[in-house]
């Protein structure tokens, strides 16, 4: 049996590894690196606009990714601004914007879109991990991933072995919906 193709069009090598890890014998995964123009709206919106710019590009079936991580404290931002946050403060940065709040809990946001090709209309699937914003610990080799600490673990996704960020990730459960969804296609 030949696997379903698809390319998955991201510019970054960390989400990469991990989604090849997840689709590892269920998706024949080819990467292509372009630096996606990103709109500004929700993360449904800026999801669906990333994957039609993707699809017209490659000329057939991709997926994108795009995460968020939202602060309760402050009703869901920066959401899927985050890597702009992250890129001027830092995990540091980000652990002390909620210093005036009581309030530390997170969620991170994986929403994979799904175009079969040019003049295709996105799928989303969308995987949320809820958890609690600290103060950065661990590895920073990957992102906010220092600063997150999904609910039921005591280590911060940085701090975790990525075979079991892997079974409780945002990124996680957007693939579990994600092979539903491919299982359905023919
Ligand atoms: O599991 C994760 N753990 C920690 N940090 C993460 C994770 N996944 C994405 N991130 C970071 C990357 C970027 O700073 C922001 C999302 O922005 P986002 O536009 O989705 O990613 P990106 O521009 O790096 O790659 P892409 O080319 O796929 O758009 O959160
Ligand atoms: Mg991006």
């Amino acid at each position: 049996m030949s696997l379903r193709k698809l390319t998955f069009v991201t510019g970054n090598k960390n989400k990469l590894r991990e989604m090849q890890k997840l689709l590892s014998g269920i998706v024949d995964l080819d990467n292509r690196s372009v630096d996606l123009e990103e709109i500004q709206g929700t993360t449904q919106e800026v999801a669906i606009a990333k994957c039609r710019q993707a699809a017209a590009i490659i000329g057939g079936p991709v997926i994108t990714e795009d995460v968020g991580l939202g602060f309760n404290a402050m009703k869901g931002l920066p959401g899927p601004y985050i890597k702009w946050f992250l890129k001027e403060l830092k995990p540091e940065g980000l652990y002390k914007m909620l210093a005036g709040f009581e309030d530390k809990s997170g969620f991170a946001v994986c929403t994979i879109a799904y175009c079969e090709g040019p003049g295709h209309e996105p799928v989303l699937l969308e995987g949320v991990n809820h958890g609690t914003i600290v103060e950065p610990r661990g590895p920073d080799s990957f992102g906010w991933d220092p600063v997150f600490m999904p609910n039921g673990f005591d280590k911060t996704y940085a701090e975790l072995p990525s075979e079991i960020k892997n079974t409780c990730s945002h990124r996680f459960l957007a693939v579990e919906k994600l092979k539903a969804f491919l299982s359905e296609l023919q």
